[in-house]
Protein backbone atom coordinates (compact mmCIF):
# COMPACT_ATOMS: atom_id res chain seq x y z
CA UNK A 1 0.00 0.00 0.00
CA UNK A 2 1.16 3.52 -0.72
CA UNK A 3 0.19 5.18 1.90
CA UNK A 4 2.46 9.08 1.22
CA UNK A 5 1.98 10.96 5.26
CA UNK A 6 0.37 11.41 7.92
CA UNK A 7 -2.51 14.39 6.61
CA UNK A 8 -5.20 15.39 9.12
CA UNK A 9 -6.47 14.36 12.48
CA UNK A 10 -10.13 14.16 13.23
CA UNK A 11 -10.79 15.12 17.45
CA UNK A 12 -14.36 15.21 19.38
CA UNK A 13 -14.39 17.29 22.16
CA UNK A 14 -16.27 17.97 24.84
CA UNK A 15 -14.33 21.53 25.09
CA UNK A 16 -14.17 23.23 22.00
CA UNK A 17 -14.12 26.50 23.18
CA UNK A 18 -10.84 25.62 24.91
CA UNK A 19 -9.55 24.25 21.93
CA UNK A 20 -10.06 27.57 19.98
CA UNK A 21 -7.82 29.15 22.05
CA UNK A 22 -5.26 26.21 22.78
CA UNK A 23 -4.79 26.37 18.96
CA UNK A 24 -5.16 29.42 17.94
CA UNK A 25 -4.16 31.44 20.97
CA UNK A 26 -1.08 29.16 22.17
CA UNK A 27 0.00 26.89 19.23
CA UNK A 28 -0.38 29.65 16.63
CA UNK A 29 -2.71 27.90 14.24
CA UNK A 30 -5.06 29.51 12.04
CA UNK A 31 -8.60 28.75 11.92
CA UNK A 32 -10.03 27.19 8.78
CA UNK A 33 -12.39 27.53 6.14
CA UNK A 34 -15.58 25.90 7.05
CA UNK A 35 -15.17 26.44 10.81
CA UNK A 36 -19.02 26.86 12.87
CA UNK A 37 -19.81 26.71 16.45
CA UNK A 38 -19.67 23.14 16.38
CA UNK A 39 -16.43 22.10 14.77
CA UNK A 40 -13.61 24.43 14.49
CA UNK A 41 -10.93 23.31 11.81
CA UNK A 42 -7.12 24.33 11.93
CA UNK A 43 -4.84 25.59 9.10
CA UNK A 44 -1.38 25.35 9.56
CA UNK A 45 -0.28 25.13 6.10
CA UNK A 46 -1.62 25.15 2.68
CA UNK A 47 -4.29 22.30 3.22
CA UNK A 48 -7.68 23.28 3.80
CA UNK A 49 -7.08 22.42 7.51
CA UNK A 50 -4.82 19.69 9.50
CA UNK A 51 -6.84 19.25 12.50
CA UNK A 52 -10.52 19.39 13.02
CA UNK A 53 -12.19 19.40 16.88
CA UNK A 54 -15.83 18.50 16.34
CA UNK A 55 -18.14 18.96 19.85
CA UNK A 56 -19.17 15.73 21.27
CA UNK A 57 -19.84 14.11 24.56
CA UNK A 58 -16.15 12.97 24.71
CA UNK A 59 -12.68 13.92 24.58
CA UNK A 60 -11.24 11.01 21.68
CA UNK A 61 -9.75 10.72 18.56
CA UNK A 62 -12.46 10.37 15.54
CA UNK A 63 -9.60 9.73 12.68
CA UNK A 64 -6.21 9.63 11.65
CA UNK A 65 -6.22 10.71 8.16
CA UNK A 66 -3.42 8.90 5.89
CA UNK A 67 -3.07 10.09 2.66
CA UNK A 68 -2.76 8.28 -0.54
CA UNK A 69 -1.72 10.00 -4.09
CA UNK A 70 -4.98 9.58 -5.88
CA UNK A 71 -8.01 7.07 -7.31
CA UNK A 72 -5.71 4.19 -8.20
CA UNK A 73 -3.79 4.08 -4.63
CA UNK A 74 -7.14 4.22 -2.76
CA UNK A 75 -8.54 1.29 -4.62
CA UNK A 76 -5.06 -0.26 -3.97
CA UNK A 77 -5.39 0.29 -0.33
CA UNK A 78 -9.35 -1.12 -0.34
CA UNK A 79 -8.40 -3.75 -2.03
CA UNK A 80 -5.49 -5.13 0.07
CA UNK A 81 -7.02 -3.89 3.35
CA UNK A 82 -10.15 -6.38 2.27
CA UNK A 83 -7.63 -9.34 1.46
CA UNK A 84 -6.20 -8.82 4.29
CA UNK A 85 -10.04 -9.21 6.31
CA UNK A 86 -10.02 -5.85 7.34
CA UNK A 87 -13.12 -4.27 7.35
CA UNK A 88 -13.28 -1.75 5.17
CA UNK A 89 -15.87 1.44 4.85
CA UNK A 90 -16.18 3.63 1.47
CA UNK A 91 -17.18 6.92 2.76
CA UNK A 92 -20.57 8.52 0.80
CA UNK A 93 -20.81 11.73 -0.70
CA UNK A 94 -21.79 14.09 2.15
CA UNK A 95 -18.96 13.02 4.04
CA UNK A 96 -16.73 13.31 1.14
CA UNK A 97 -18.05 17.24 0.86
CA UNK A 98 -17.88 17.17 4.71
CA UNK A 99 -14.11 16.04 4.62
CA UNK A 100 -13.04 18.25 1.60
CA UNK A 101 -11.51 15.14 -0.03
CA UNK A 102 -12.03 13.68 -3.12
CA UNK A 103 -12.12 9.79 -2.18
CA UNK A 104 -11.99 8.11 1.16
CA UNK A 105 -12.04 5.17 3.45
CA UNK A 106 -12.50 4.08 6.82
CA UNK A 107 -11.45 1.36 8.52
CA UNK A 108 -10.21 0.34 12.18
CA UNK A 109 -6.55 -0.68 12.96
CA UNK A 110 -5.55 -3.72 14.95
CA UNK A 111 -5.79 -1.31 18.25
CA UNK A 112 -9.11 -0.40 17.50
CA UNK A 113 -7.53 3.18 16.21
CA UNK A 114 -9.93 4.63 13.74
CA UNK A 115 -8.28 5.31 10.37
CA UNK A 116 -9.31 7.04 7.53
CA UNK A 117 -7.49 6.65 3.99
CA UNK A 118 -8.04 9.61 1.74
CA UNK A 119 -7.03 11.60 -1.76
CA UNK A 120 -7.44 14.61 -2.98
CA UNK A 121 -8.04 16.70 -0.04
CA UNK A 122 -8.53 20.69 -1.18
CA UNK A 123 -6.38 23.58 -0.78
CA UNK A 124 -6.40 26.57 0.57
CA UNK A 125 -4.65 29.16 -1.41
CA UNK A 126 -4.72 32.28 0.64
CA UNK A 127 -1.44 33.08 2.78
CA UNK A 128 -1.50 31.83 6.12
CA UNK A 129 -0.88 34.80 8.48
CA UNK A 130 0.26 32.69 11.62
CA UNK A 131 -0.42 35.34 14.49
CA UNK A 132 3.14 35.36 15.96
CA UNK A 133 4.87 34.84 12.28
CA UNK A 134 5.55 31.06 13.62
CA UNK A 135 5.51 28.59 10.26
CA UNK A 136 5.23 24.91 10.77
CA UNK A 137 7.47 22.13 8.64
CA UNK A 138 4.96 19.81 7.06
CA UNK A 139 6.68 20.70 3.38
CA UNK A 140 8.27 17.76 1.01
CA UNK A 141 5.70 14.97 1.45
CA UNK A 142 6.21 15.35 5.67
CA UNK A 143 2.82 15.90 6.42
CA UNK A 144 1.24 16.78 9.63
CA UNK A 145 3.49 16.19 11.85
CA UNK A 146 3.40 12.45 13.86
CA UNK A 147 0.35 10.64 16.10
CA UNK A 148 1.09 8.56 18.70
CA UNK A 149 -1.75 5.80 19.10
CA UNK A 150 -1.98 3.53 22.07
CA UNK A 151 -1.64 -0.06 21.04
CA UNK A 152 -2.01 -2.59 23.36
CA UNK A 153 -1.30 -5.67 20.93
CA UNK A 154 1.87 -4.40 19.77
CA UNK A 155 2.52 -6.81 17.34
CA UNK A 156 -0.68 -6.76 15.66
CA UNK A 157 -0.52 -3.07 14.84
CA UNK A 158 3.39 -3.17 13.83
CA UNK A 159 2.17 -5.57 11.44
CA UNK A 160 -1.05 -3.58 10.13
CA UNK A 161 1.51 -0.40 9.58
CA UNK A 162 4.77 -1.93 8.42
CA UNK A 163 3.32 -4.85 6.01
CA UNK A 164 -0.39 -3.99 5.28
CA UNK A 165 0.36 0.12 4.98
CA UNK A 166 3.59 -0.24 3.99
CA UNK A 167 5.26 2.09 6.85
CA UNK A 168 8.38 1.75 7.41
CA UNK A 169 9.60 1.02 10.90
CA UNK A 170 12.14 3.46 12.24
CA UNK A 171 13.12 2.37 15.45
CA UNK A 172 11.95 1.15 18.70
CA UNK A 173 12.13 1.61 22.52
CA UNK A 174 11.52 -0.42 25.65
CA UNK A 175 9.48 0.93 28.44
CA UNK A 176 9.94 -0.20 31.48
CA UNK A 177 6.38 -1.39 33.18
CA UNK A 178 5.68 1.96 34.95
CA UNK A 179 5.61 3.87 32.18
CA UNK A 180 2.60 1.86 31.06
CA UNK A 181 -0.04 1.34 33.58
CA UNK A 182 -2.87 -0.41 31.48
CA UNK A 183 0.01 -2.99 30.69
CA UNK A 184 -1.47 -6.35 30.92
CA UNK A 185 1.60 -6.87 33.55
CA UNK A 186 4.14 -9.51 34.46
CA UNK A 187 6.76 -8.33 31.85
CA UNK A 188 10.28 -6.83 32.76
CA UNK A 189 9.50 -3.81 29.60
CA UNK A 190 6.97 -3.13 26.65
CA UNK A 191 8.07 -1.98 23.49
CA UNK A 192 7.29 1.21 21.99
CA UNK A 193 7.61 1.63 17.99
CA UNK A 194 8.29 4.31 15.41
CA UNK A 195 7.24 4.44 12.14
CA UNK A 196 6.63 6.48 8.63
CA UNK A 197 5.34 6.08 5.44
CA UNK A 198 7.94 8.80 4.08
CA UNK A 199 11.44 10.76 5.11
CA UNK A 200 9.95 12.58 8.32
CA UNK A 201 11.44 10.29 10.86
CA UNK A 202 8.25 9.39 12.49
CA UNK A 203 4.40 10.01 11.45
CA UNK A 204 3.42 7.75 13.80
CA UNK A 205 4.23 6.56 17.27
CA UNK A 206 2.79 3.34 18.57
CA UNK A 207 2.25 3.32 22.90
CA UNK A 208 2.21 -0.09 24.37
CA UNK A 209 -0.77 0.51 26.96
CA UNK A 210 -4.64 1.94 26.49
CA UNK A 211 -5.48 5.06 27.04
CA UNK A 212 -8.98 6.32 26.99
CA UNK A 213 -8.96 9.48 24.31
CA UNK A 214 -7.19 7.26 21.87
CA UNK A 215 -4.51 9.44 21.35
CA UNK A 216 -1.32 9.72 23.73
CA UNK A 217 -0.03 13.42 21.95
CA UNK A 218 0.46 14.64 17.89
CA UNK A 219 3.17 16.81 17.38
CA UNK A 220 4.00 19.53 15.15
CA UNK A 221 6.74 20.78 13.54
CA UNK A 222 7.38 24.62 13.41
CA UNK A 223 10.77 26.34 11.64
CA UNK A 224 12.35 27.96 13.85
CA UNK A 225 13.37 27.51 17.54
CA UNK A 226 12.29 30.51 18.44
CA UNK A 227 8.98 29.65 17.28
CA UNK A 228 9.13 26.69 19.70
CA UNK A 229 10.59 28.90 22.74
CA UNK A 230 7.83 31.79 22.39
CA UNK A 231 5.12 29.04 22.07
CA UNK A 232 6.32 27.72 25.74
CA UNK A 233 6.36 31.05 26.68
CA UNK A 234 2.80 31.52 25.93
CA UNK A 235 1.77 28.07 27.42
CA UNK A 236 3.33 29.19 30.56
CA UNK A 237 1.94 32.64 30.82
CA UNK A 238 -1.75 31.01 30.09
CA UNK A 239 -0.90 28.86 33.21
CA UNK A 240 -1.22 25.34 30.75
CA UNK A 241 0.86 22.53 32.65
CA UNK A 242 4.06 21.72 31.10
CA UNK A 243 3.66 17.84 30.84
CA UNK A 244 7.64 17.46 29.59
CA UNK A 245 10.69 20.29 29.88
CA UNK A 246 12.60 20.85 26.38
CA UNK A 247 14.38 18.04 25.31
CA UNK A 248 16.08 16.63 21.86
CA UNK A 249 14.86 13.30 21.17
CA UNK A 250 17.62 10.12 20.40
CA UNK A 251 16.14 8.79 17.29
CA UNK A 252 14.14 11.60 15.08
CA UNK A 253 16.57 14.53 16.97
CA UNK A 254 13.59 17.11 17.57
CA UNK A 255 14.02 19.72 20.14
CA UNK A 256 10.48 19.60 21.95
CA UNK A 257 8.39 20.60 24.46
CA UNK A 258 5.18 18.28 25.76
CA UNK A 259 1.79 20.82 26.91
CA UNK A 260 -1.35 19.40 28.76
CA UNK A 261 -3.96 19.52 25.40
CA UNK A 262 -7.93 19.80 26.17
CA UNK A 263 -9.07 16.34 27.02
CA UNK A 264 -6.29 14.46 28.72
CA UNK A 265 -3.56 13.84 26.30
CA UNK A 266 -0.30 15.62 24.85
CA UNK A 267 0.25 17.89 22.10
CA UNK A 268 4.52 18.13 21.05
CA UNK A 269 5.17 21.35 19.50
CA UNK A 270 9.35 20.91 18.03
CA UNK A 271 12.08 21.82 15.80
CA UNK A 272 14.42 19.97 13.85
CA UNK A 273 12.99 17.22 13.25
CA UNK A 274 15.20 14.26 11.41
CA UNK A 275 14.19 13.58 8.21
CA UNK A 276 16.03 10.21 6.88
CA UNK A 277 16.24 8.44 3.48
CA UNK A 278 13.99 5.67 3.57
CA UNK A 279 16.13 4.08 0.50
CA UNK A 280 19.54 3.54 2.72
CA UNK A 281 17.64 3.72 6.66
CA UNK A 282 17.86 0.54 8.79
CA UNK A 283 15.53 0.16 11.85
CA UNK A 284 16.94 0.35 14.98
CA UNK A 285 16.30 0.16 18.83
CA UNK A 286 16.84 3.24 21.20
CA UNK A 287 17.67 2.89 24.70
CA UNK A 288 16.61 6.26 26.24
CA UNK A 289 14.24 8.68 24.77
CA UNK A 290 15.82 11.91 24.78
CA UNK A 291 19.38 13.05 24.48
CA UNK A 292 19.02 15.71 27.32
CA UNK A 293 15.94 17.54 28.91
CA UNK A 294 12.53 15.95 28.40
CA UNK A 295 11.98 15.55 32.11
CA UNK A 296 8.10 14.36 32.28
CA UNK A 297 6.06 16.26 35.42
CA UNK A 298 3.48 13.86 37.22
C1 LIG B 1 10.85 8.46 22.68
C2 LIG B 1 10.17 9.43 21.76
C3 LIG B 1 10.86 9.86 20.64
C4 LIG B 1 10.27 10.77 19.77
C5 LIG B 1 8.99 11.25 20.00
O1 LIG B 1 8.39 12.10 19.17
C6 LIG B 1 8.30 10.83 21.12
O2 LIG B 1 7.09 11.33 21.29
C7 LIG B 1 8.88 9.89 22.01
C8 LIG B 1 8.16 9.28 23.10
C9 LIG B 1 7.39 10.01 24.13
C10 LIG B 1 6.71 8.99 25.01
C11 LIG B 1 5.25 9.14 24.99
O3 LIG B 1 4.69 9.50 23.99
C12 LIG B 1 4.41 8.75 26.17
C13 LIG B 1 5.13 8.64 27.50
C14 LIG B 1 6.49 8.05 27.31
C15 LIG B 1 6.23 6.68 26.79
C16 LIG B 1 7.41 7.84 28.40
O4 LIG B 1 7.12 7.44 29.49
C17 LIG B 1 8.83 8.09 27.95
C18 LIG B 1 8.71 8.46 26.50
C19 LIG B 1 7.28 8.94 26.39
FE1 LIG C 1 6.35 12.52 19.73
Amino acid sequence: MDIRSLGYLRIETARLAEWRTYTLDILGMVEAEGSTDEVLHVRIDDRIRRLSFEAGEQDRLLAAGFEVAGAAALAEAAAELEAAGVAVKHADQATLDDRRVQGLLHCTDPAGNPVEIYWGQAQDHTPLGTPYGNRFVTGDHLGLGHVVLPAPDMEAAVSFYEDLLGFQLRDRMKLPPIAVPTGEGGRDHYWMNFLSPNARHHSLGLYPGALPPGIVHFMVELETLDDVGFCLDRMQKAGIPIASSLGRHSNDHMVSFYAQAPGGFQVEYGWDGLVVDPATWVAKEITADSFWGHQWNG
